[in-house]
């Protein structure tokens, strides 16, 4: 469902180019639930930006069903992909349900109405992330992890075939950050959707995740969680003084210091 082809990421300007990520050759097929884990600053959110049509590519292609992503229009581009960035620009003046509805504007004409099916399935959207009660109240009124949510479901509801998603977990108590990847899982199963997510949380995505890319210095490696537990590549992840890579327990643990 979508490749990218000796792709390399960063930042242009007229003085200098800066390579956050060279070489990335990924293959991501439907239906399954992949997580891009790497340290701060590693070039997730540049990868995410830059195989979503946000950022130009400095070389490379990201193809999506065999189509390069630069030959889809904005609003094609929309019925393919819903995304979920950080920092990203929203209306927090709209109610829970008015933001959640803005997930059907790939579908809707000109005056942005929504039809009777769209209501269904951004009423749906609401029931699946479990928002009933807040769907009247206005987005200034909720907490940042409510929020993250709202921004949730209204990728739910846009109902394409790809979700991406950046620190979809940032804001979430520890349970809430299970449920919310629990939730993208079902996504995933039930309706064949991808699923593709920046995260920090290590210990869950190798839990739920069928694949891992993982960043490390200007590479990024794709694998499933066991291939990349196999072959080492959560041991190189971090400095090793203060956490380790535990392979029986497939979690980092604070390093066993010896003295
Ligand atoms: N607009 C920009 N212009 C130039 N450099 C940038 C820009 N945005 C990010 N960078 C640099 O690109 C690198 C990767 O940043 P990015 O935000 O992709 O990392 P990340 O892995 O998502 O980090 P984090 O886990 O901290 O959110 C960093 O060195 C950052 O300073």
């Amino acid at each position: 469902m979508l490749k990218t082809s000796n792709l390399v990421v960063g930042y242009k300007n007229t003085k200098a180019t800066q390579i956050i990520l060279s070489d990335v050759n990924l293959s991501i097929e439907s239906g399954k639930m992949i997580a891009i884990i790497g340290v701060n600053g590693s070039g997730k959110s540049t990868l995410l930006r830059s195989i979503t049509g946000v950022q130009t590519p400095i070389s490379g292609e990201v193809l999506i069903n065999e189509t390069n992503i630069n030959q889809l229009n904005d609003k094609v581009l929309a019925s393919k992909i819903s995304l979920v960035l950080t920092n990203q620009h929203i209306s927090k003046n709209l109610s829970v349900f008015e933001l959640i509805s803005l997930g059907r504007h790939p579908y809707t004409n000109w005056l942005g109405i929504n039809n009777a099916s769209d209501k269904k399935i951004i009423l749906k959207a609401i029931e699946e992330v479990d928002l009933q009660s807040l769907k009247h109240k206005k987005c200034n009124e909720l907490s940042d992890g409510q929020l993250q949510k709202v921004l949730l479901a209204r990728a739910i509801a846009q109902n394409t075939p790809l979700i991406v998603l950046d620190e979809p977990t940032t804001h979430l108590d520890m349970y809430h950050k299970a449920q919310v990847l629990h939730l993208l899982k079902e996504v995933c199963v039930k309706t064949n959707k991808t699923v593709i997510f920046a995260s920090h949380e290590i210990n869950l995505a190798i839990q739920l995740c069928d694949q891992i890319i993982l960043i490390n210095q200007t590479k990024a490696v794709q694998g499933s969680p066991s291939a990349l537990i196999k072959n080492g590549s959560f041991n190189e992840l971090f400095p090793k003084d203060l956490i380790e890579f535990d392979p029986l327990s497939k979690s980092f643990r604070v390093a066993n210091k010896r003295n």
